[in-house]
């Protein structure tokens, strides 16, 4: 395949057809900035409901930017400048009724390094359930069980629930974020290179988890690693420069991009 083919646009809009698909999350126009540089330009693309997406791109290009805009994490840092629309289910997450809290609780997210907070196993799951209150310790039982079964990890730590999240290995670690995660319910689970510190082994398990854990809730993937994102995502979205460059189902963006700037990139043409 010539990377000069003459039958390649040289841009492209976002390129799924959607009519078939359900979108969970919208994104219209997102342009961001940090002190007045961009980092993100006019970017439009629909996330499909109960699917696995990957945002790809080489460093710097704005991948984790995004990510952090689905739950507002910039919301703080007083240098960002954003405009445009993300949308959950229809309703923009900036509207005035939108209580930020109830929207990291519906839009979930797990970082490189876990980050299991310094209690027990049991009572990492148990955090936001405590939060939200009024819940019987039978029925937080039984939430902590299937939040852990859930993340795979409920088999390796049943018979030491009281023992420090700390005393788990990194992998192990990571999965149990995952639960405190998912024992809140949420309906999309952000992943910002969720297995870049882990070992191959682990990194298979959290691998595997995401892409069954799709049956419940839509998962959007930030990873460096392409051979990831082709393993465990369905669509596939390839930034560079903060622009959407292209967007497709996995298989057909890996195996046949429509843009030279995305096969130059995927085919290591383009650190
Ligand atoms: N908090 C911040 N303040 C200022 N600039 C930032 C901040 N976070 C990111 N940037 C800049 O925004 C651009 C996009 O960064 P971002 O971290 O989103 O890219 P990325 O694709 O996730 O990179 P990597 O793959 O290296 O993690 C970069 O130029 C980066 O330097």
């Amino acid at each position: 395949m010539s990377v000069s083919s003459p039958s390649r646009p040289a841009t492209a809009g976002p390129f799924i057809d959607f009519e078939s698909h359900d979108s969970c999350l919208e994104i219209e126009g997102l342009s961001l900035a940090y002190a007045g540089k961009a980092a993100l330009s006019e970017l439009t693309l629909k996330v499909p409901r109960h699917r696995v997406t990957a945002f790809i791109g080489p460093s710097g290009c704005g991948k984790s930017t995004l990510l952090r805009a689905l739950n507002r994490l910039h919301d703080l840092n007083e240098e960002v400048d954003f405009s445009g629309r993300i949308l959950l289910d229809g309703q923009d997450i900036h509207a005035p009724e939108v209580a930020v809290s109830e929207l990291r609780r519906r839009v979930g997210m797990v970082f490189q390094m876990p980050n299991p907070f310094p209690m027990s196993i049991y009572d990492n799951v148990a955090f936001g359930l405590r939060l939200q209150g009024g819940m019987r310790k039978r029925q937080m039982d039984d939430i902590v069980e299937w939040a852990l079964s859930s993340a795979a990890l409920w088999h390796e730590v049943k018979d030491r629930l009281r023992a420090s999240a700390w005393s788990l290995s990194g992998g192990q670690q990571q999965r149990l974020v995952i639960a405190r995660t998912l024992a809140v319910r949420p309906e999309v689970l952000l992943l910002d290179e969720p297995a870049s510190a882990l070992d191959p082994i682990s990194t298979l398990k959290i691998e595997e988890l995401i892409r069954n854990l799709k049956t419940q809730l839509t998962l959007v993937l930030v990873t460096h690693n392409m051979q990831q994102a082709a393993r465990v995502s369905d669509y596939t979205a390839f930034l560079q420069e903060g622009e959407l460059v292209e967007y497709g189902a996995t298989d057909t963006l890996f195996t046949n991009p429509r843009l030279a700037r995305t096969e130059n990139y995927i085919t290591g043409r383009m650190a």
